[in-house]
């Protein structure tokens, strides 16, 4: 299967993101509000752009399956997350809608959410678009995974219910993009099938950027961007 042998190249990856800095500030509680407030400000717009990359999909596909799959998934993202995001704002002592009320396209984000569109724009098929979009749920899981096997949390522990929410409710959406993906990569010629890869393993590493622009607070240099 394509999508496990992807998994698996991925996880010195998402090792790597899990020994990072953001990550392991959420399991050792250190990490700074500033970090937690600037990667909110871009996961926002990320998971907006997230949910119109579904609609573009569904405009792509004939299956009514898949419709139905992909209608569930945006409901999901517009409704599900803000659990996820609520844990983080309460652990800074804001309401998420203060902290992205003015979200921001920081330059690792920026490139990760182009990354997506570029696929969406420029191939049919979406199991390219669905490539680039699958490491989104699959590293979270993972790391989530990994985090509840190696710590017990106190019941107070801040970040606790962040790394539940995404060790619990990500299976769905990955078995449906996996499949997707294993059966058109069944079709598929050597180079699409590079192509398949490539978009994996470069939004696999677009995570780390994303969590790592959190934790240096990335911010673009020279364009007059000032927030
Ligand atoms: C950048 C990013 N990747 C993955 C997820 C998980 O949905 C998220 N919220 N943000």
């Amino acid at each position: 299967m394509l999508t496990e042998e992807l998994r698996n190249e991925a996880e010195p990856i998402i090792e790597a993101i899990y020994n990072d800095t953001f990550i392991q500030g959420l399991i050792h509680e250190n990490i700074e509000a500033d970090a937690i407030i600037h990667y909110l400000k871009a996961d926002s717009l990320y998971l907006k752009e997230f949910a119109n990359l579904y609609a573009m999909l569904i405009a792509k596909t004939d299956s009514r399956e898949t419709v139905k799959y992909l209608l569930g998934q945006m409901e999901f993202l517009l409704e599900g997350e803000s659990e996820a995001h609520a844990v983080l704002s309460q652990a800074v002592g804001m309401t998420y809608e203060e902290i992205t009320d003015e979200g921001v396209w920081y330059p690792s984000a920026d490139h990760y959410i182009k990354h997506m569109y570029f696929n969406a724009l420029t191939r049919e098929n979406i199991a390219f678009t669905l490539s680039a979009m699958v490491p989104c749920p699959y590293v979270y899981r993972r790391l989530a995974e990994k985090v509840m096997a190696r710590h017990t949390f106190e019941a107070d522990h801040p970040y606790r219910g962040w790394f539940e929410f995404y060790a619990r409710d990500m299976d769905d959406t990955l078995d449906v993009m996996q499949t997707i993906i294993d059966n058109e990569a069944e079709k598929m010629s050597e180079d699409d099938l590079r192509q398949i890869k490539r978009n994996f393993m470069e939004s696999t590493e677009h995570e780390r950027r994303f969590f790592n622009m959190a934790a240096t607070k990335e911010r673009w240099m020279e364009v007059g961007i000032h927030v």
